[in-house]
């Protein structure tokens, strides 16, 4: 799967990407091969991080109590998450078990967010009170700065929404198959990739304010309405609405393919790359819902991604970009601290993540943040970039399936985190900003994620060169009786069907012995009826030829007796008893 794209490079200093001649991720400077080297060496200290580590292993989210601010009741549309959830057809007639509603829910403990009250009471060294488990290293944990502030991709809660959200484990909870599809899952996909509308208000010229669909509604839904108070885009979403009232609110407008720009492009991979993400995981661990059994599905990877070479380029961009950001912080984190309470867990953590930055920082670039909102466009582009990143974030909230959501909500975090640090200050500074720990656990999770996906489609990969490879080589060496043989035909005069048969059979078995051969299950069958067609033939006519040989035996013996009673020399023995020979069969 390559991605043909010309080679992007940087304008000042054309030696930055030094791109391979092939297999191009583009927009992102490195080559296929470059990237799943670096994903090798750099895999297992990503996974230990993210699965040894109290810091990393939880996440803080507001997983229930948020509305879905894409599709609502007036319209005819529900905003409640349980009315998207639509799973596979027939689930009534397999186990509860293996059916979506109970393969998406969470795992594991949870434990409520503490108020800053809470927190001072209970102390820091346990300030969620073992809930999570005893060996659970608390101040690692607990998020303690938890605003969202004016320069995140993120989502801030909103006012009033109840409660800061819940830790859940992610080791408890791997990104896997759940079952959740059907028409939900395309209302949640398509909504994100609308998201995409890069519109001409990006652009310095063409702002003019429309009038807002919205009853104030808060936080969440002002925030939308900044997106949509576009003149062009606006007027045209009020009336495709007025036509059709149960379209969703973000919505297509046909002036999608205008100002197609380098941002844009890096909007629409990114969230295509996500999705790649998320089809790879799900294949890659697949319950077969009428077995029960856990495992690689390879028709579900052709179906998805084999097929769309496009795809996979997106995931691989994404972990250039993704990397770009771990590595470009790391230095930032020599200081940082990861757990107040517990000094040995903390520096254990530092150093794995000094390991794993540092490593990936003597790697030569991957990707060059530095050709993104430089043009005349560029700040208010960057706004309308954050604004419609935050809009995935919110779409995430529409979700179904608890532990999709969890995924998917940690994933947009992740690639919001990573965009911040790449583009928050000037795009050649070195200066990152500070993240929070829910960022922090967003970003080097999300990098794992796609790490595994690259890992399980170069061996999805391997496993469809295997199939090809014996199918090329079937195809090669496949020998199949002679359709005269499998199938009626007319019968050639002068022949006998048997002699046929045998005909044809002997070029087959002439066939056989001039190649390299593995015969199939079929060809099999034909070589051992052939066998008992002669066997039998041979025995029988054995048996008929039995008197008349024995009579020829007898007329040659007494021949020979009377050459030797009158005196002649005697002939020599012109029969013998001999074993028969396989051979011959
Ligand atoms: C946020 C989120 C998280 C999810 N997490 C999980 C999960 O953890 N486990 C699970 O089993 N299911 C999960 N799902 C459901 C899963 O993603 C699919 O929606 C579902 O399996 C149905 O698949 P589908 O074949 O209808 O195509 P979908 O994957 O739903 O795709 C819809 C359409 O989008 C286009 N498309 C597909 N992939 C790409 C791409 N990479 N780039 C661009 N366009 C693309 C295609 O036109 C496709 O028809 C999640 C869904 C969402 C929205």
């Amino acid at each position: 799967a390559d991605s043909k794209g010309p080679s992007k490079s940087n304008p000042s200093n054309p030696d930055v990407c030094a791109i391979s001649p092939k297999a191009i991720v583009s927009d992102a400077c490195a080559s296929y091969s470059t990237l799943d080297n670096l994903n090798q060496e750099l895999r297992p200290a990503l996974l230990d991080i993210t699965r040894n580590t109290d810091f990393f292993a939880y996440y803080r989210l507001n997983l229930f109590g948020k509305e879905c601010p894409f599709w609502n009741d007036e319209n005819g549309m529900c905003g409640n998450i349980a009315c998207a959830v639509n799973t596979l057809d027939n689930e009534e007639d397999i186990p509860t078990i293996w059916r979506a509603e109970e393969l998406g829910k969470l795992e594991g403990p949870k434990a409520g967010h503490p108020g800053k009250k809470l927190q001072e009471q209970r102390g820091p060294k346990k300030p969620l009170q073992g809930m999570l488990g005893e060996d659970v290293g608390e101040s690692c944990v607990v998020e303690y700065d938890d605003e969202c502030d004016e320069r995140d991709y993120c989502v801030p809660d909103d006012e009033g929404s109840s409660g800061k959200g819940d830790y859940v484990s992610l080791v408890d909870n791997p990104e896997r198959f759940t079952g959740y599809a059907g028409e939900g899952t395309k209302q949640v996909w398509d909504a994100i990739y609308r998201e995409n509308c890069f519109s001409k208000a990006s652009f310095p010229k063409s702002a003019s304010l429309g009038t807002s669909p919205f009853p104030n509604k808060g936080p969440a839904a002002n925030e939308l309405q900044s997106v949509l108070r576009e003149g062009s885009r606006q007027q045209l979403l009020e009336e495709q609405q007025r036509h059709s009232p149960n379209m969703p609110f973000v919505s297509e407008t046909g002036l999608e393919n205008e100002d197609e720009c380098l941002e844009k492009r890096v909007f629409y991979r990114v969230v295509s790359g996500m999705h790649t993400s998320i089809s790879t995981h799900l294949c890659w661990e697949h319950l077969n819902q009428t077995t029960g059994e856990w495992g690689p599905n390879l028709q579900c990877y052709k179906d998805r991604l084999h097929k769309f070479p496009e795809r996979v380029s997106n995931l691989y961009f994404n972990y250039a970009l993704v990397l770009r950001a771990v590595t470009k912080l790391g230095p930032s984190l020599k200081d940082y601290t990861f757990c107040s309470g517990d000094p040995a867990q903390d520096s254990i953590t530092k150093a794995k993540v000094q390991a794993l930055t540092s490593h990936a920082g003597e790697a030569p670039p991957i990707f060059d943040e530095s050709l993104m909102f430089v043009n005349g466009e560029g700040p208010s582009l960057k706004e309308d970039f954050k604004t419609r990143f935050r809009n995935v974030s919110r779409i995430m909230d529409c979700v179904g399936c608890d532990k999709c959501r969890l995924w998917g909500k940690l994933q947009t975090a992740g690639y919001g985190a990573a965009l911040k640090v790449l583009f928050e200050f000037d795009n050649n500074s070195e200066d990152v900003p500070v993240l929070k720990r829910t960022e922090l656990v967003a970003l080097f999770n999300t990098l794992a994620r796609i790490s595994s996906s690259l890992e399980a489609i170069n061996e999805f990969r391997a496993m469809v060169e295997v199939e090809e490879t014996e199918a090329e080589s079937m195809d090669h060496h496949h020998l199949k009786m002679p359709d005269r043989v499998t199938k009626p035909h007319h019968v050639i005069p002068g022949k006998e069907f048997s002699e046929v048969v045998e005909d044809d059979y002997e070029q087959f078995e002439k066939d056989k012995e001039t190649q390299d051969y593995e015969p199939s299950l079929s060809e099999e069958f034909w070589s051992e009826l052939g066998l008992v067609y002669r066997v039998t033939k041979y025995v029988i006519w054995g048996w008929i030829r039995f008197p008349l040989t024995m009579w020829e035996i007898l007329v040659l013996e007494a021949s020979r007796v009377w050459e030797y009673y009158i005196g002649l020399p005697v002939s020599p023995r012109k029969w013998e008893i001999k074993r028969p020979n396989l051979d011959e069969l």
